[in-house]
């Protein structure tokens, strides 16, 4: 079969869609949700084996003697995707990094457990955690500028990555980083391999910075406010071009986004967090359509001025209740 880079490099030389190549299985959904969430109905699980198993995580900041993250649950199969929502500081960065097994000095996961390609994370040394980073797990934050090294050309650090993770020699690590590049739709791939992060837009960065993430074949990847900086044109082009790693490669997607609408177009399943707590989990389209928790009703209403409802199909969002709350406070994000 072949590998994730291959098939992106391969679509993007023959620049056109192809269909799904099969390994998109169904989600399995857990139908789970923290105690005081509201829970959908369980699907019939799918056969396809889980990449990403994330049952009842709890997270604790050990300095301040306090749980932080109250239970999170969610499983993915290859080629799908879940996203998370919410407030600002609900938890939903400590989750990924859980994930990820970088959490900050002073924070662990004192509850649940975390399984990576069926492999329970807890017990994993620094060398096995450096096996699985790049290869099988990757990650793309906000602010990529603070991942790159601006000493070293944008080319070569990813270069490294597929010398040090794929076992390439120089001349092809260059070769593939190049396409990498062009996969990422970075117009002149040469010049902007040779290129310092000072010379390159946030949005270049931000490519840059995916092709890093992609170039050792995840199978799974998490994007942690990936596009909020950037400006609509190229947070379209991103999230597009994740859409079709997703669906091409089988590539399992993690999403945190304070943008409903991002996680509507990309996200087959929402979690909705708040101070902890996942107050509301399903299949986005339902939970969008029909939200059970007044919380996701503020969410959605906060985004309905901004076109929500395009992302949803024809069908109109439901009106929120927000009278009896400020949505302002409830939604930092957005202030
Ligand atoms: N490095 C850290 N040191 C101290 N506290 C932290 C650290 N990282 C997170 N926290 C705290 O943990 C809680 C959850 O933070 P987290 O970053 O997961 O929130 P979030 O939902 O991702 O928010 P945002 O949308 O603003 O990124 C917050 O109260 C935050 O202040």
């Amino acid at each position: 079969m072949a590998t994730l880079s291959e098939k992106v490099l391969t679509k993007s030389a023959r620049n056109s869609k192809t269909e799904q190549n099969g390994s998109g299985a169904e989600v399995e959904e857990t139908g789970a949700t923290s105690t005081t969430g509201a829970t959908r109905p369980v699907r019939p699980a799918a056969p396809s084996t889980p990449v990403l198993s994330v049952r009842d995580v709890r997270i604790s900041d050990q300095a301040a003697g306090q749980e932080i993250v109250h239970g999170v649950n969610f499983t993915l199969t290859p080629g799908r995707s879940v996203g998370i929502v919410g407030e600002s500081g609900s938890g939903k960065t400590l989750t990924c990094r859980a994930t990820l097994g970088i959490l900050p000095a002073h924070f662990e996961v004192t509850g649940g457990s975390i399984e990576i390609d069926g492999q329970d994370i807890s017990g994993l040394s620094s060398a096995q955690w450096t096996a699985l980073r790049g290869a099988t797990i990757s990650a793309v934050f906000q602010d990529p500028a603070s991942y790159l090294n601006p000493s070293i050309r944008v080319g070569a650090q990813i270069s490294e990555v597929l010398k040090v993770k794929k076992g390439l020699k120089r001349r092809e690590a260059r070769r593939q980083a190049i396409d990498l590049l062009h996969a990422v739709h970075l117009r002149d791939p040469e010049l902007v391999y040779s290129q310092y992060t000072y010379e390159l837009s946030g949005g270049m960065l931000q490519r840059v910075l995916i092709a890093a993430a992609i170039a050792a074949d995840p199978r799974i990847l998490i994007a942690d406010e990936a596009t909020t900086a950037l400006d609509v044109t190229v947070q379209a082009e991103i999230l597009d071009l994740l859409a079709d790693l997703r669906e091409r490669t089988g590539l399992a997607l993690v999403l945190v986004s304070h943008d409903l609408a991002v996680v509507a177009q990309l996200c087959d399943e929402v979690l909705v967090m708040r101070q902890g707590e996942v107050v509301e989990q399903g299949p986005t389209h339902e939970v969008l359509h029909n939200p059970q928790h007044e919380y996701t009703r503020l969410l959605i209403a906060e985004h309905e001025q901004y076109g929500l409802d395009k992302f949803l199909g024809t069908d109109a969002v439901e009106p929120a209740k927000t009278d009896a709350v400020d949505t302002a406070d409830a939604v930092k994000e957005d202030a």
